[in-house]
């Protein structure tokens, strides 16, 4: 089988038409949905990050202001921050990129966040109400995922999903969500991780495999069934002297060896990224939306 290219740049593109279009109506009511993006330090991998957040934003009509803190700022600078900007109208979203440097407690800095301005999904309230199936802002990457599997028209419902990862930020949250009791859930789910003794025991018995593991190239096609869906959200940069920039992006996944198993494929770049950024305005709208005084 030669698997479909799963196109997240062309999906992303759609969604972020939707959501410019509904931010340029918001504005016309007053109200430009706006986010504040926290750099601490000038990690090349976050700063390129940011910048894409940044252009997204422009491009779409809302408003971004990004605060670049010094990798040495301490953390009490960093939380009188966040309250400035809990309490700032302008400010729907608030994204504090990380990682952030080791002298700082992640934890502590994303529970300051208003869960109201929390467009990460990041927070433990925001987290709480999506494992409750809740109202909340989801994690930006596996809500994304959610949506690349709905453009393809492959529904999770009833399918094993074997995920490889278990960070907080991706293998988590995306279990949850296909584990939840909805249209674009009820899936059995798998987590797999470092610990896990024979990963492709489980890759193997899957459906959809997803990757979120940070380690280029570790899923091979002998650890996928004839015809699985198979979603990349590695990504590694590599050392590449021919490349411009010096380095090229790989995923998860053995991309060409796997293309000629799976029945569908997302590529990296060009895959889960876009979309990554494309729920991030997503949540941010929202968050504008609900700032609306209700009469
Ligand atoms: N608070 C916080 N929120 C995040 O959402 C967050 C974070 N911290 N830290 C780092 C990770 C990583 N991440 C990516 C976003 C977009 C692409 C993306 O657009 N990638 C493009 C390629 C971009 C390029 O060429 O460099 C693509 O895959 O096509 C990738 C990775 C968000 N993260």
């Amino acid at each position: 089988m030669q698997a479909k290219i799963i196109d997240g740049k062309l999906v992303a593109a759609q969604l972020r038409s939707e959501i410019k279009n509904e931010t340029a109506e918001l504005a016309g009511r007053g109200i430009v949905p706006g986010l504040a993006v926290i750099l601490v330090g000038d990690d090349p991998a976050s700063r390129s990050y940011v910048a894409g957040k940044e252009k997204a934003c422009r491009e779409n009509g809302l408003y971004s202001r990004d605060y670049r803190l010094d990798e040495n700022c301490s953390q009490s600078e960093l939380l009188e921050l966040i309250q400035k900007l809990n309490a700032d109208t302008e400010i729907h979203g608030i994204l504090v990129q990380l990682p952030l440097p080791e002298h700082i407690d992640s934890d502590r800095i994303i529970q300051a966040i208003s869960p109201e301005k929390d467009v990460d999904g990041f927070h433990p309230v925001s987290l709480g109400n999506m494992m409750l199936g809740q109202e909340a802002f989801l994690p930006c990457t596996p809500h994304g995922i959610i949506q690349l599997l709905k453009s393809i028209d492959v529904s999770p419902q009833g399918k094993h999903c074997v995920i490889v990862g278990r960070s907080n930020i991706v293998g988590k949250p995306l279990a949850n969500l296909l584990m939840q009791k909805s249209d674009l859930g009820n899936a059995t789910v798998t987590v797999c991780h470092s610990r896990t003794p024979d990963i492709a025991r489980h890759t193997r018995e899957a459906d959809i495999v997803i990757a979120a593991a940070g380690r280029p190239g570790m899923i091979g096609p002998d650890m996928i069934k004839e015809g699985a869906v198979v979603i990349d959200v590695g990504v590694n940069r590599v050392e590449d002297s021919s490349r411009k920039r010096g380095y090229r992006l790989v995923g998860d996944v053995d991309f060409e060896a796997v293309s000629s198993k799976a029945s569908f494929i997302t590529p990296v770049p060009g895959g889960v990224g876009p979309m990554t950024i494309t729920m991030l305005l997503w949540n941010t709208l929202q968050s504008a939306k609900r700032s609306i005084p209700r009469t």
